[in-house]
């Protein structure tokens, strides 16, 4: 084996320059064109999104009310149709004479747009950050980019709370409500309810911020000019970034136990849905109050009702929702203890200028053929590339979602290196698409980022991770085109002890075998399973028996196994066992585990 090769820090669309993909000269709108690549990409040629010929205007639907400087920016460029409250058919018949539309949430971009554009509709751009009302896999699907704002609404957002959490604690909408319909009762004096309406102060008072990221931090920023003592909790934000602010990081058991507001900020994904339920509202302290801009989904609604019946929530303040507008006969929106906004947090003047500004530059690049750093959907990488490569990007995405998962909370990920042993030569296999695909499993687990080829190293950087890669070059003849993937993150501790190497990082490796990935190593354990499913990983004293006693459990708790290898360093010392399992096991299940005597650590990843 020939030791390796560059280290290379993530370099494509490192900043926020886009990408410029061909030049616009002489080319047509209406088919993606080829456009020839470096050397490292093989020379092979791949299309490029949208290009327009000099002489030939595009038109892009504003179907959402725009700011104006953004409005003028895409008027330099192109022919502007701003059409608000189209019905889905009006937006269907429309699409078609259309190369780009600009919506906000309220419009639906749904598949039977795209169908309904007959190719012509080539970006669509979100102004603003949530992308879930855009068929993304459609977008993709018809070679249309999509594109967002991710940060020109962030501060907004987090006055919005702010707003949120001061008028909730002092009554200010029930109390304005109750004024004005005396008033249209010809001033009933029982009315001027200055009793009913009594608050409670902010000063002195916990506030826990949910979710430290862009907003969150924000939040706890002004949450302490108000004289409150603020915690946070988000398992991936770096200690020190919220040390620096004043701001202790804990568990969120604790969090939701001794504060007594809640401020949510974290993104909608499987793991934060419905994190708000039954369960946690029994953990809090009774009386806690919640504020929620982030997504209504992290909320379960009725058990929210059900916690501010029996006292243990005092009131509420949310702008959104799990289904928007709410139904009108909603419990949770007539509650006298709730406060409510249409999902106002983005809707400042300031906010929309600098979002239509940000949207409009990234469709206007868009539709130039560059690929903007804010781009959402991937873009076209050439087939026989991504025949080739297809198990390997998994591999590369299910790695990355492993080694983050194995990080301890509050640790923060700054540092992952990125290893390749291949028998290829270093042009012959263009490793961007890994990457991003690493980057993907790093970061989406614990964010509300879109990740793709596109924006992968832009949102690294954003986010302060360091993505480096190295090259282990291996003797022999490079049929396939990668030997092992390794994943390594650096100055972190882990959940699982066993997963930091002798140097000192959480390591995973893996390989693709008969087509599937797998991962061969954790730490310094060699195991063997296959990277489908979800995965145990427990160290245990290596003993007879112990991979009955662990398939027992899981048999008895009808969890079903797929994989099982045991990795040890010498006979009868420790080992560790990594198991493949189609469901995630119950609590309970988990614990028996734990409850092994020679199990001496455990953890569940989900993939
Ligand atoms: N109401 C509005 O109009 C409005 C406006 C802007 C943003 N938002 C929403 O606000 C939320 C935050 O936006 P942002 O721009 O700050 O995003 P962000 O990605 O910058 O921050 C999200 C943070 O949540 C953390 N996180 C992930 N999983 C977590 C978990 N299980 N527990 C705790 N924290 C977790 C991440 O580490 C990250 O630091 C998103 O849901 C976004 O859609 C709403
Ligand atoms: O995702 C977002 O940016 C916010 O939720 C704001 O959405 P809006 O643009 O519809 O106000």
């Amino acid at each position: 084996m020939a030791a390796s090769a560059s280290s290379a820090s993530s370099s494509l669309l490192s900043s926020r320059s886009p990408l410029k993909l061909n030049s616009l000269s002489s080319l047509s709108w209406k088919l993606p064109v080829s456009v020839s690549l470096p050397r490292h990409h093989h020379n092979q040629r791949r299309r490029a999104f949208v290009v327009f010929a000099m002489d030939a205007k595009p038109t892009v639907l504003v179907a959402e009310k725009l700011g104006e400087a953004g409005l003028d920016l895409l008027k330099e460029f192109a022919n502007v149709d701003c059409s608000y409250n189209l019905s889905p058919e009006e937006l269907c018949t429309k699409i078609s004479l259309c190369d780009a539309i600009i919506v906000r949430s309220g419009t639906k971009v749904s598949r039977e747009v795209f169908e309904s554009s007959g190719g012509r509709l080539k970006v669509v751009g979100r102004a603003g950050v949530g992308i879930d009302n855009v068929d993304l896999g459609a977008a993709t699907e018809h070679g249309c980019l999509v594109v967002n704002a991710p940060t020109a609404n962030t501060v907004a957002a987090a006055e919005h709370g702010i707003a949120l959490l001061t008028a909730m604690a002092r009554n200010v909408a029930q109390a304005d409500a109750s004024i004005k319909a005396a008033h249209e009762n010809v001033i009933d004096a029982g009315k001027w309810q200055r009793n009913k309406y009594v608050g409670v102060s902010l000063v002195g008072k916990t506030l826990a911020v949910m979710g430290f990221g862009k907003v969150g931090t924000e939040v706890a920023r002004r949450a302490k000019g108000l004289g409150m003592h603020v915690i946070a909790h988000d398992p991936y934000a770096p200690a020190d970034r919220a040390h620096a602010i004043g701001v202790d990081l804990v568990s969120f058991d604790e969090a939701i136990a001794t504060a007594d507001f809640i401020s949510l900020h974290m993104p909608l994904t499987p793991a934060t849905n419905k994190i708000l339920n039954d369960e946690n509202f029994a953990k809090m302290k009774k009386g806690v109050r919640i504020v929620n801009v982030a997504r209504g989904g992290v909320i379960d609604e009725d058990a929210l009702v059900r916690a501010l019946d029996a006292g243990i929530v005092a009131q509420a303040a949310l702008d959104v929702f799990t289904v928007e507008p709410p139904p009108k006969d909603s419990k949770l929106i007539q509650h006298e203890n709730v406060t409510v906004t249409p999902h106002l947090g983005a809707s400042t003047m300031e906010a929309q200028e600098g979002v239509a500004i940000e949207i409009a530059e990234a469709v206007v690049g868009a539709l130039k053929g560059e690929l903007a750093a804010t781009a959402v959907n991937a873009p076209m990488v050439p087939a026989e590339v991504l025949t080739e490569l297809k198990p390997y990007v998994t591999l590369s995405e299910k790695l990355g979602r492993l080694a983050v998962q194995l990080v301890a909370g509050g640790s923060g990920v700054k540092s992952v290196k990125v290893t390749y042993a291949s028998a290829r030569a270093p042009d012959d296999l263009d490793t961007r698409l890994l990457r991003a695909m690493v980057t993907k499993g790093l970061i989406e687990p614990i964010s509300s980022v879109f990740v793709n080829l596109v924006n992968a190293d832009f949102t690294a950087k954003q986010r302060g991770v360091r993505i480096s890669e190295e090259r282990v070059i291996l003797d022999g003849s490079p049929e396939s085109p990668l030997e092992t993937i390794q994943v390594q993150i650096a100055n972190v501790e882990s959940r699982f002890a066993s997963a930091i190497s002798e140097s000192g990082e959480i390591t995973v490796e893996g390989k693709v075998k008969d087509g599937v990935p797998h991962l061969t190593k954790v730490g310094a354990f060699e195991v063997d399973v296959s990277l489908e499913g979800n995965i145990i990983l427990c160290r245990q004293v290596d003993q007879p028996g112990m991979i009955g006693t662990v398939g027992s459990i899981l048999g008895e708790e009808n969890v079903n196994v797929s994989f099982m290898s045991v990795g040890r360093i010498a006979p009868r010392k420790q080992a560790v066992m990594a198991i493949g399992v189609d469901e995630q096991p119950s609590k309970s299940a988990l614990k028996r585990i734990g409850d092994i005597p020679a199990v001496e650590e455990f953890v569940f990843l989900a993939l």
